[in-house]
Parts: structure tokens; C-alpha cells; sequence
């Protein structure tokens, strides 16, 4: 358990400043509503409920990327989960931020700009630089108390993350809670029975950083999507390769093959290979074909097999939990949907303690039908999933803990 406080611990009539993690896919400027609004809007109906008067921080994209937009469509899509209008300011902590911030009644937000735009926010400086900031400094005045809801950006240095909570009475939100609990479950090892890893997806890298921290408290790791091709290419059955341009195949190679053979070497047992792969065919319809008859790389193999999927599928119904890092395969392909599609459906089903993190693979459980309730976490981050997945510490966590005595 983390120690901190929540929202229960909050008194009444605060001014509160929350930082969420609105963080969201753009495409030609336009913000695509996902889980993360649903999740925070929570946090936010909770505190507006309670009375309180409310002013939201968030971030979208980094400065340079095509992502790196305003807060205005956050604030509408928002106020749309949330059942209340949230005004967007179009400024962090200028004078027209301060006057909305003083402006504020019980039971209203405001949602302050993008706090990626100031020069304070992105640095990774230590919590007690950034504290000293202009942001922090103009800001921490303003407010009675800070809720950290930021989970899915808890391993980021960030002013707003690390520098605020330190200069405020500091709350978890619950977001944070629930993200937290459920994350940290498997590098804590709160498990009896068989503890499953689903390992695929692009991010092979990552992945590997969690098979390598995780290796003596999983007992199965699934293999799939280029994870799956790499730890195949290791045992001789070289399947894989790059798709059209990208580069994520012989780079992750090269970057993760001595690790690989690592882990082939120290937990023989616990690495669960596809025994069959699905491609396109001449007709470009559906093809498989066992890993053993693969002679040459004649195909890109996009999606694990149905003798994989049984296999997987019944090792994750014999789990006391399971946790899901990638997909099996290019699922938004429908063609190459069985793999992650089944097997999500397959631990939807058991009664494990199941978990999917990742922005793309958690995607496909509305993509095919499934219900979040089927799950006992759909987590809304992916490198702060990684970090604690591996026991990496999450420095927006840390902060949490720190500044208050404990009283959960
Ligand atoms: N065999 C494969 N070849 C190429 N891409 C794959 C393959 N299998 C899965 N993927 C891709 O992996 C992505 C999901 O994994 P990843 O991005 O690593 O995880 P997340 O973003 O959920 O943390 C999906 O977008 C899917 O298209
Ligand atoms: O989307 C996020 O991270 P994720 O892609 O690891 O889930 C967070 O908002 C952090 O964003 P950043 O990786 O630009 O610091």
C-alpha cells in the first residue's frame, strides 16, 4: 500500500489546485476523447460535488510535436464526462490565471493552459529545484491543498508533478490510488498461484526491461508481437522482420539480444513461444503456419496462431493473475485480432487478478467488444506501467508520500 492521503482526508470548502493526465492522441489538431477523460472525470465530479473550488492542470504533447496543442478541447471533452461546464483559461499562472483562480466559486473548475507551455514544467530537476520555480512559487499561494492525479506522468522530474506537491498539503487522487495499487501488485508479489505475463506488442525494449526485473516472480511469460519474434529468433526460428520503413525489429535486436539470451538462459520454463503465426496470404486474406515450417521470411507474421491462442489462453485461465504489456498482434487489423482479442477475452473470463496497461493494447478491449469490468485494472499509462511493473520508483508518487505524515 502507498502511503498518503486521498480525497477522504480532505476538509471541506478547499481551493484546490488537481493535476490530471489529459495527455491524448491529436490527429490534425483534433484531441481524440479516450479513457483518460473518463478516469479523471472521477476525480474532478468528486471534488465539485464536495464543494470545492477547483483549478485543473494538465499537459498535452511536448513543445515541437504535432501533439503540442492548447487545453481548449480538453476542457470541453471533459466537462462532457464530467456532467459540468469546466471554463478553459487560456493562460498557467499569469494574471488572467490568478484572476479565474480568485474568481472561482464552490463547486466550479477552471481548466488552466497546457503546462507544457511554460519554460518551469518540463526540466527533470530534483522535487526541491522545481519548488523554487515561478510556477510553483505564483501558484502553491493560490491554492489550500494539491491532488496528484497524474499517475500515467508520475515517473516524469516535472514541476507540476514533483515541484507543487512539495509547497502544498498534497492529496491522492483516485486516479493515482487505483492506478497505483493495481500497478505495483505484481512487483510486490501479492500472489500465491501462478503470476502469468502477457509479453508483446513494438516496444520491445520495455517489455524486456519488465521480463528482466520481473523474472524470478512471473512464472509465464506469453510471447507475442515483436517481442515474440525476437525471443524466436533466439532459439533459431528467425520469423521476423521490418515492417515498410519502421525500424523495430532489427534495432530491438541488436539492442536486446544479449538480454534475451539471458533470460532464455536463467528461465527456460517460464518463456512460453508462439507455436504458429498468421500473415497475409495471395489473396491477402488470413493465412497460419507453425513456427517449425517457417522456411524463409517470406511474410511479415502480424499475429500469433490458433494452437498460440489455445495455448495462451488456457495458462492465463490457470493464473491467479495475469498482466498484460503489448498486444499479440497488429489487432487493429482485423485479420490479426485473434491473438489479443482472445486472449483478452480468455482472461476477461477467469476469475484472475488481471491488469492491461498501455495505451495501444488497452485500446483493443472496446475495439473487440470487451467490457473494462471484465478486468480488475485497465491502467491509462504506459511508462509509468513500466516503471512499476519493474519497481522502478514513480517520482509523482514519491512526492505523495513524502510531504504529509501517512495516514493510509
Ligand atoms: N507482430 C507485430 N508486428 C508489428 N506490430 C505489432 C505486432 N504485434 C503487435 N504489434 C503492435 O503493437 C502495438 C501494441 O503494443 P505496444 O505499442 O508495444 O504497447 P502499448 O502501446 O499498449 O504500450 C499495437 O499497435 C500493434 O499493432
Ligand atoms: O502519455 C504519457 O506517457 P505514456 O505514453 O508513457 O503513457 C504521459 O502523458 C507522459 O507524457 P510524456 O511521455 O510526453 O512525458
Amino acid at each position: 500500500m502507498m502511503s498518503y492521503r486521498t480525497l477522504d482526508d480532505l476538509a471541506d470548502g478547499q481551493t484546490v489546485l488537481a493535476r490530471l493526465d489529459l495527455n491524448s492522441p491529436v490527429s490534425v489538431g483534433v484531441v481524440e476523447d479516450n479513457r483518460r477523460f473518463s478516469r479523471h472525470a472521477r476525480t474532478v465530479r468528486e471534488l465539485l460535488d464536495d464543494g470545492h473550488r477547483v483549478a485543473l492542470l494538465a499537459h498535452q504533447g511536448r513543445p515541437g510535436r504535432d501533439t503540442f496543442v492548447t487545453l481548449e478541447q480538453h476542457a470541453e471533452i471533459l466537462s462532457e464526462h464530467v456532467g459540468r461546464e469546466i471554463e478553459y483559461v487560456p493562460d498557467t499562472y499569469g494574471e488572467t490565471a490568478l484572476t479565474a483562480i480568485d474568481d472561482l466559486e464552490a463547486g466550479e473548475a477552471i481548466m488552466l493552459e497546457n503546462v507544457r507551455m511554460t519554460d518551469d514544467e518540463l526540466p527533470e530537476r530534483e522535487p526541491e529545484e522545481h519548488a523554487k520555480s515561478d510556477l510553483v512559487q505564483t501558484l502553491a499561494p493560490e491554492f489550500d491543498a494539491y491532488v496528484g492525479d497524474a499517475y500515467s506522468t508520475a515517473h516524469r522530474k516535472h514541476a507540476s508533478i514533483v515541484g507543487l506537491p512539495l509547497e502544498m498539503e498534497a492529496y491522492a487522487g483516485r486516479v493515482m490510488v487505483s492506478e497505483y495499487e493495481a500497478n505495483s501488485a505484481i512487483a510486490n508479489r501479492e500472489f500465491d498461484g501462478e503470476v502469468t505475463m502477457v509479453a508483446g506488442g513494438k516496444k520491445a525494449t520495455d517489455v524486456i526491461d519488465v521480463m528482466t526485473s520481473l523474472q524470478d516472480r512471473v512464472d509465464n511469460f506469453l510471447l507475442g508481437g515483436i517481442v515474440g519474434e525476437l525471443f524466436l529468433r533466439a532459439v533459431g526460428y528467425d520469423v521476423g522482420r521490418d515492417i515498410d520503413e519502421s525500424d523495430l525489429y532489427e534495432s530491438q535486436w541488436r539492442a536486446n539480444k544479449d538480454r534475451i539470451r539471458e533470460l532464455i538462459e536463467s528461465h527456460p520454463s517460464e518463456l512460453v513461444y508462439p507455436s504458429d503465426l498468421a500473415f497475409a496470404d495471395e489473396n491477402d486474406e488470413r493465412s497460419e503456419v507453425t513456427v517449425a515450417d517457417v522456411k524463409n521470411k517470406d511474410h511479415d507474421y502480424l499475429d500469433v496462431g490458433s494452437d498460440t491462442v489455445e495455448q495462451f489462453s488456457d495458462i492465463a485461465a490457470h493464473s491467479e493473475a495475469v498482466f498484460v504489456k503489448g498486444a499479440l498482434g497488429m489487432f487493429e487489423d482485423e485479420r490479426f485480432s485473434n491473438g489479443t482479442a482472445r486472449v483478452l477475452e480468455a482472461i476477461g473470463r477467469s476469475d484472475c487478478f488481471s491488469v492491461v496497461g498501455g495505451g495501444d493494447t488497452s485500446r483493443a478491449i472496446e475495439m473487440y467488444g470487451m467490457d473494462e469490468a471484465d478486468f480488475s485494472h485497465v491502467s491509462i499509462a504506459g511508462g509509468a506501467y513500466i516503471n512499476a511493473l519493474t519497481g522502478r520508483s514513480l517520482p509523482g508518487v514519491e512526492v505523495l508520500k513524502g510531504s504529509v505524515e501517512a495516514t493510509h
